[in-house]
């Protein structure tokens, strides 16, 4: 469901991405996990065609950002920390509007919206003005927003900070739940806790290069790690770590 081939990003002289190569299937919550800087939001602005790769391609829910990034943007919703609402306007009014542009009918939109309701516990942001929520009363919305046309691939770039426990437990559970044949996520964090919990794969991201890609177990077996937090920094600061405490007597 995303196939990226050798992309890379340059800012004038700086390269953000070096050449990434990344496959993610249909049914997995796939984690891109690397420290700020890394390249995260490049690459994943590049697959929501939101930027142009200087080099390579990628094919995101079957269609190329190059050759068709039209088809690319309705086969995926993205969260990408702009949280900006129209003040003025309600959570359902914001989820309405937005059916709209994707074609949706009155009929389709509040029905895309009940279950929405129930899956992000919207609660009140419906019917309260955008102005006056909270972050996480914003963020719920912004989630919304993104999948109220039921993509089959979504993107969520740091989705949860921000969110106090409660807010990040419903966004977590969501995610849990696109967990289906024929739809991806791409979760995005430098919180590895959240990459446990959630995802299936995760690849590391550093300084513009992928550094392993695999199930936890995976990168834990490679790097001889005892936790996803030590094997990271086993491949991101290699010259930071201290050997592992053992427990043998
Ligand atoms: N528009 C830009 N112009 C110049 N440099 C940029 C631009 N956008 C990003 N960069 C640089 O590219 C690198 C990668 O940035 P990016 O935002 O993709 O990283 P990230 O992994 O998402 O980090 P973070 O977790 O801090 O958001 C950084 O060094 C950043 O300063």
């Amino acid at each position: 469901m995303l196939d990226i081939q050798n992309v890379t990003k340059s800012y004038r002289a700086y390269q953000a991405l070096r050449g990434v190569t990344l496959h993610a299937h249909s049914g997995e919550v796939f984690g891109l996990l690397g420290p700020n800087g890394a390249g995260k939001t490049t690459l994943l602005r590049i697959l929501a065609t939101l930027l142009e790769p200087t080099s390579g391609t990628a094919v995101v829910g079957g269609h190329d950002i190059h050759h068709d990034p039209e088809g690319v943007r309705r086969a995926v919703g993205v969260v990408n920390g702009g949280m900006g609402l129209p003040a003025r306007l309600t959570g359902r009014e914001v989820l309405r509007s937005f059916a709209t542009l994707y074609g949706m009918t009155r009929a389709q939109a509040d029905a895309r919206i009940a279950d929405l309701n129930d899956r992000l516990e919207l609660g009140r942001t419906l019917d309260v003005r955008a102005g006056e929520y909270s972050t996480g009363m914003k963020q719920k919305v912004v989630i919304a927003r993104a999948v109220i046309h039921d993509p089959p691939v979504l993107i969520l770039d740091e989705a949860a900070s921000g969110l106090d426990i409660f807010a990040r437990r419903t966004l977590l559970d969501f995610v849990h739940a696109t967990r289906a044949p024929g739809r991806l996520t791409v979760y995005s964090t430098h919180v590895m806790s959240e990459v446990e919990e959630v995802c299936d794969r995760v690849a590391i991201l550093h300084e513009g290069n992928l550094l392993n890609v695999g199930t936890i177990p995976d990168v834990l077996a490679r790097t001889g790690a005892s936790s996803l937090e030590r094997a990271f920094f086993a491949l991101v600061r290699p010259d930071a770590v201290r050997p592992e405490a053992s427990h043998a007597r």
